[in-house]
């Protein structure tokens, strides 16, 4: 059986700072959902596509001009629509691991060099393809600080905690931005008291979450 939102599937994206869980739970939930018989397809921005390579290579390199940056990833997700047509052309779920509410945070974000603004970075990414569920992980910035410092065994970064809590709050007014465009936006507690919650429970909630929507779109379309 393929899970679908009516006889098109749904697209689901991830979204957090840096260290929130992203790549983590977008691959637990497209492996829950095969397991409960739902045909998944997994995506992650930036790609592992050329444009995607080229874009990891420029963020190795320390802080860049923002709105380069923004064209950079439109172009890296424009070249994945037709990929992701096609997953939900099959009735498929798919999930990506970020999308253009990336771009919409990070590149106007003013900590960073050559910050866009939010409604220039949104007409860049104007044929994007919109998302049917946003989810949300909300983590306290000092979690995900020190889980990309052990993960990546980097010192201690003061500004990169600064950046964290700056992107943190650009979150937040960008959720407001897309709730009037992106069907269903969803947040996730990661953490709560600043204490890390594990991964299990944060990973049945957005199942439950995704599982409820499917199930609705798809009583609704019979
Ligand atoms: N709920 C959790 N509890 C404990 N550790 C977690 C949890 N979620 C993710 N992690 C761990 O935190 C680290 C970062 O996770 P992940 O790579 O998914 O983050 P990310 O949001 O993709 O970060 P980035 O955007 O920088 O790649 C990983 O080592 C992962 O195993
Ligand atoms: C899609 C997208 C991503 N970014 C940033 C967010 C992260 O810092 C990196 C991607 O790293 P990951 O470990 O693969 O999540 O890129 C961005 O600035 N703008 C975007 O549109």
């Amino acid at each position: 059986m393929c899970g679908h939102v009516g006889n098109r599937g749904a697209y689901i994206v991830l979204e957090g700072i840096d260290g929130a869980g992203t790549t983590t739970h977008s691959r637990l939930l497209a492996k829950n959902l095969e397991r409960l018989g739902y045909c998944t397809c997994l995506f992650e921005e930036p790609s592992k596509g050329d444009v995607g390579i080229v874009i990891r290579k420029i963020l190795s390199q320390g802080p860049f001009d923002q709105r380069l940056l923004s064209l950079l990833f439109a172009a890296d997700r424009l070249m994945l629509r037709n990929s992701i047509e096609e997953c939900l052309d099959r009735g498929c779920i798919a999930i990506s691991d970020r999308s253009w509410v990336s771009s919409l945070a990070y590149q106007s974000y003013d900590g960073f060099p050559g910050s866009a603004s939010p409604e220039w970075v949104y007409v860049v990414n104007r044929y994007a393809m919109r998302p049917d569920i946003l989810i949300f992980l909300d983590v306290d910035p000092v979690i995900a600080y020190c889980r990309l410092g052990k993960r990546r065994g980097s010192r201690e970064l003061p500004e990169r905690l600064q950046a964290l809590r700056g992107l943190a709050r650009r979150y937040e007014y960008v959720l407001e931005l897309v709730k009037g465009i992106i069907p269903l936006v969803v947040r996730v507690k990661g953490s709560i008291n600043g204490r890390e919650r594990p991964v299990e429970s944060v990973s049945r909630d957005i199942l439950t979450v995704v599982l409820a929507a499917l199930r609705y779109w798809e009583y609704n379309e019979t």
